[in-house]
C-alpha cells in the first residue's frame, strides 16, 4: 500500500477517483511516491511530488504497457516512481487518466496533450485571432475528452468590434458553453474564472500562439511565465513557451501551460463530433431525407436553421475523421477502388474515341 498525504497532492489536483486505484496496486515498493508528471520528454519526464519538481527516467516496462495500449505520457498524469541507488528516479507505472486531451497532427499521428483536466480555458484574442470555426475545434477537441470547456476571449481591452463578435459567438456555440471576454493583463481573470479555480481543479489553457495563454496563466496562478512580446506588423505572439508545465494558483487549482498548437485536428470520432454538434444532429432528425448531407437536398430542416459556417466547419471535421478512422490498409483499399473506377472509366472513353 503505497502511503499519501492527500491534502499535498491536493495542491497539484490529486483527486479522490485517482487516488482510489492505488488501493489495487500491491506490488509497490517501500518509498514508492505518487507524483504527477509536468514535462514529458523522450525517455524522460518532470515530475511533482507536492513539493517540488524533479527528474525521473522512465522504466522500459511503463514505456512498453503505454505503447500496448497505443497510449503516452501526457503533463498531467499521475505516475508512481521508485528512488533507486544514487538518487535516480525511475517511472514504474502511471494510473489510468479520468480525462485525457488528444489531438491528431496533419499527418494523421495521435499526440497526447493533457491527462486529468477538469476545465479547458479556451483561449482565443479578440484581435485578428478570432475565428470561430477554430474555437469549434478546440470545443470538440475538449467536450471528446470529457473536459468542460469555457471560452475565455482575451483583448477585450483593445479587440476590434467586440460587441459584435460576442454577439457571433453566442449565436453560433452551442447554449451549454460558457464564453467571457476580458483583459488578460488586469484583475479580470480570476474574478471571472474562480467558479473553474476551486481547491484540487486542473485547468489547462488552449489557444494559437499568441492568444494570450502565458499572460492569463500568469494571472491566475502565482508563478511568472515569459510572455512573448508582440512582433511588430502582424500581432503575433513568438513560441515563448517552450515546455508544457504545470502553475500553482492561490485558490488552490493548478494550470497546465501548454505551446500553441499549430496545424492539428481534434481526436474525435464521427459520435464525439456529433456529440459536439448536436444542434445540427437534432435538427436533422427532421430532414425528409434519413441520409440528407443538408446540401441541396429538398426538406432538409438544417440548412438555414445552423450558422452556414458552423455547418461546412462540421462536414470538414467529419471528413478529417472518417480519414483518419481509415487504417493504412482502408486507404490502400480505397485508393485501388478508385483506379479501377479511373480505369473503367478511361476504357469507356477510349472506346468512344
Ligand atoms: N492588451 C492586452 N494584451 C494582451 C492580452 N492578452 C495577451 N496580451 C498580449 O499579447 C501578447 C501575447 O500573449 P502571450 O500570453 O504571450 O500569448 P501565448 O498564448 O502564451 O503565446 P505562446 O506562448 O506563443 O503560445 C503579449 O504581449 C501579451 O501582453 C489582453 O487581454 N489585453
Ligand atoms: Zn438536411
Amino acid at each position: 500500500m503505497i502511503h499519501i498525504d492527500f491534502e499535498l497532492l491536493r495542491t497539484i489536483g490529486l483527486t479522490q477517483s485517482v487516488a482510489s486505484q492505488l488501493a489495487t496496486i500491491n506490488d509497490a515498493a517501500e518509498g514508492t511516491l505518487l507524483a504527477r508528471v509536468t514535462q514529458v520528454h523522450r525517455d524522460w519526464a518532470v515530475i511533482h511530488d507536492g513539493v517540488a519538481e524533479s527528474r525521473a527516467r522512465l522504466l522500459n516496462k511503463l514505456v512498453q504497457s503505454l505503447q500496448a495500449n497505443d497510449s503516452a505520457l501526457a503533463v498531467g498524469d499521475w505516475v508512481l516512481a521508485d528512488t533507486h541507488a544514487h538518487g535516480e528516479q525511475w517511472l514504474s507505472e502511471r494510473l489510468a487518466p479520468v480525462t485525457h486531451i488528444a489531438r491528431r497532427t496533419s499527418d494523421g499521428r495521435r499526440q497526447s496533450l493533457a491527462s486529468n483536466v477538469d476545465t479547458a480555458l479556451l483561449v482565443m484574442g479578440l484581435d485578428h485571432d478570432f475565428n470561430l470555426r477554430r474555437l469549434e475545434r478546440y470545443l470538440t477537441l475538449a467536450e471528446s475528452a470529457g473536459v468542460e470547456p469555457v471560452v475565455v476571449l482575451t483583448k477585450a481591452d483593445i479587440g476590434h468590434e467586440v460587441e459584435e463578435r460576442m454577439r457571433q459567438l453566442a449565436e453560433r456555440l452551442p447554449r451549454r458553453v460558457q464564453a467571457f471576454a476580458l483583459n488578460a493583463l488586469g484583475e479580470e481573470p480570476a474574478r471571472i474564472l474562480a467558479p473553474w479555480l476551486a481547491p484540487g481543479q486542473t485547468l489547462i489553457l488552449l489557444g494559437t500562439s499568441g492568444a494570450g495563454k502565458s499572460t492569463l496563466s500568469n494571472a491566475l496562478s502565482s508563478s511568472r511565465q515569459e510572455t512573448g512580446g508582440v512582433r511588430g506588423g502582424d500581432n503575433r505572439g513568438r513560441h515563448t513557451t517552450t515546455a508544457r508545465s504545470l502553475h500553482l494558483c492561490p485558490s488552490g487549482a493548478c494550470i497546465i501551460d501548454t505551446p500553441g498548437l499549430r496545424s492539428w485536428q481534434p481526436d474525435a470520432d464521427e459520435e464525439a463530433l456529433a456529440a459536439s454538434f448536436d444542434d445540427i444532429g437534432e435538427l436533422a432528425r427532421h430532414c425528409q431525407f434519413r441520409d440528407c448531407a443538408h446540401e441541396e437536398e429538398p426538406g432538409c430542416a438544417v440548412r438555414g436553421a445552423v450558422d452556414a459556417d458552423r455547418l461546412l466547419n462540421y462536414r470538414k471535421l467529419l471528413r478529417d475523421a472518417r480519414r483518419s478512422q481509415q487504417t493504412p490498409l482502408d486507404r490502400i483499399a480505397a485508393r485501388n477502388k478508385w483506379k479501377v473506377v479511373i480505369k473503367a472509366h478511361n476504357a469507356r472513353t477510349r472506346q468512344r474515341d
